[in-house]
């Protein structure tokens, strides 16, 4: 297996929206694999098939070579997953949380490490209601952290961040990528796909418009040009 995630020809529809019209393309084993494109694209709805969270009408996902909508605890465990939408609840607080999801692991990280590498210990005592936006995405991304896992999606995980917040994250991503992490990451930061992608994905209007490393999909130009070119088609 050299992918740690695959889909092929993949179509997801919600209504008369076509959200994934065969969407194909894969990321590497223990590499950063950046996902970009324009608003509504399909990125989200890849994610959220590739995590098991939604299924495809049609097309193939595979992540660690097994179908994320059919599979076991084993395998949830192994993948990690931040959405941008977070979902925490409000009620509690960073360090109750993150204590009461390590539970859910079998060979959890260390909580006050892994909060403490993303600054939550100074926002320990409030409660996530009253989180900024950038707080709780830390925390967010701390969770989808916890399970040690051998896959990570990060949906846009930069987004809102403080200049510090996103060199933090980055960070972060790199040295998961060190320790043999497989992730996977949405953006719309050309700057942070530059930064961290080993591979890069464009998608547009829920089909990907090019893939490859990222010299290969570049080709000695800015990603910039290369994203708007392949992306504008249709805009005035
Ligand atoms: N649950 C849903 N019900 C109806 N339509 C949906 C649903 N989820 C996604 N869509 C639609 O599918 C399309 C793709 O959405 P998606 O969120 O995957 O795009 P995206 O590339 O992640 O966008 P963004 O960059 O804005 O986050 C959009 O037209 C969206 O409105």
């Amino acid at each position: 297996m050299t992918h740690a995630v695959s889909l092929t020809d993949v179509r997801r529809t919600f209504g008369t929206v076509t959200a994934l019209d065969g969407l194909t393309w894969s990321a590497p084993l223990g590499r950063v694999t950046a996902v970009l494109g324009p608003n509504g694209a399909g990125k989200t709805t890849a994610v959220e098939c590739a995590v098991g969270l939604t299924r495809p009408d049609s097309g193939t996902v595979r992540v660690l070579g097994t179908d994320p909508a059919t599979a076991g605890a084993d395998h949830r465990a192994r993948v990690g997953v931040m959405l941008q939408s977070g979902g925490l609840p409000n009620g509690t607080k960073p360090m109750r949380l993150l204590d009461h999801l390590a539970r859910l692991y079998a060979d959890p990280a260390d909580v006050p490490a892994t909060a403490r590498r993303l600054g939550i210990d100074t926002f320990a005592g409030t409660t996530v209601r009253r989180l900024s936006g950038g707080q709780k995405q830390r925390l967010a991304l701390a969770a989808a952290l916890l399970g040690q896992p051998e896959v990570l999606f990060l949906d846009e995980p930069a987004a809102g961040l403080d200049p510090h917040g996103r060199l933090d994250v980055w960070d972060l991503i790199s040295e998961l990528r060190s320790g043999g992490v497989s992730v996977v990451v949405t953006t719309h930061s050309f700057e942070e796909a530059d930064r961290l992608a080993d591979h890069l994905v464009i998608m547009s209007a829920g089909r990907t418009v090019a893939e490859g490393p990222v010299a290969a999909v570049k080709q000695g130009r800015s990603l910039e040009d290369v994203y708007f070119e392949l992306t504008r088609t249709g805009r005035p």
